[in-house]
């Protein structure tokens, strides 16, 4: 699918669709140096789908034999992510966009019986985002809520001129959150799946992405 600005890796046959199924797999992804290295190489073809959008300059490059002109990028885009889950995914952004400058957030939600869920945002280093191409990578785009509230927070540092949100998987119920937020924002899916239970986990989802990627929260 491609309209108003959002992309989805699986909706074509191609190796995104392998990873986004590790990811998943019950018994793959139990293995966790494979599902960060999963993470990690969605966040490379993540990164190569949206560097084909970004704005490049024409250049002479001198070989040993003769010259040549190519197409080099105008401007490195900053790579932001949320910690811990968001970690490998940007992982492989950086691997791509590897002059970028970056900015991490903390932020993780409080999940409480029979309260509604809670962002905790505790941690933001940033570069300046003023006039720049900005990519937040975070794998879970769930009830789109840790998104938001991190870009918001990151708005402190400038405003950005164009910006991309990335994730492996999100929800119908968050994307529309995350449109009417930040409509202005580009938005790259590895997958789009089906709804979000009542704890507000994606279904059929992946689980909890932290938790594989690092070990369970205590
Ligand atoms: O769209 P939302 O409903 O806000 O959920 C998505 C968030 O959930 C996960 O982080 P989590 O809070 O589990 O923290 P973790 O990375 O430390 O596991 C994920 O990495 C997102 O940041
Ligand atoms: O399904 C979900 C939702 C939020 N965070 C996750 O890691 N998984
Ligand atoms: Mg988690």
């Amino acid at each position: 699918m491609e309209n108003n600005n959002i992309h989805i890796l699986t909706n074509t046959p191609s190796l995104a669709n392998h990873y986004v199924a590790e990811l998943r797999n019950v018994q793959v992804h139990g293995d966790s140096m494979r599902f960060r290295r999963n993470l990690e190489r969605l966040g490379e073809l993540l990164a190569y789908e949206i560097s084909k959008t970004l704005p490049y300059k024409e250049e002479t490059i001198i070989t040993p034999l003769s010259q040549t002109n190519t197409l080099l990028l105008t401007e490195q885009p900053v790579l932001a992510t949320i910690l811990r889950a968001g970690l490998p995914l940007y992982q492989g952004m950086l691997n791509y966009f590897d002059k970028a400058y970056s900015t991490f957030v903390g932020a993780y939600r409080v999940e409480e019986e029979n309260t509604q869920l809670q962002i905790n945002m505790e941690y933001l280093a940033s570069t300046n985002l003023h006039d720049k191409i900005l990519i937040l990578a975070d794998p879970m785009l769930a009830t789109g809520r840790s998104l938001v509230r991190s870009y918001e927070g990151m708005l402190r540092h400038g405003k950005p001129k164009q910006v991309h949100f990335a994730a492996a998987i999100a929800a119908p119920e968050g994307l529309a959150y995350v449109r009417e937020q930040v409509p202005e924002a580009h938005v790259w899916l590895g997958a789009l799946d089906d709804h979000l239970n009542e704890k507000s986990y994606i279904v059929p989802g992946l689980g909890d992405a932290g938790d594989l990627a690092f070990g369970p929260k205590v």
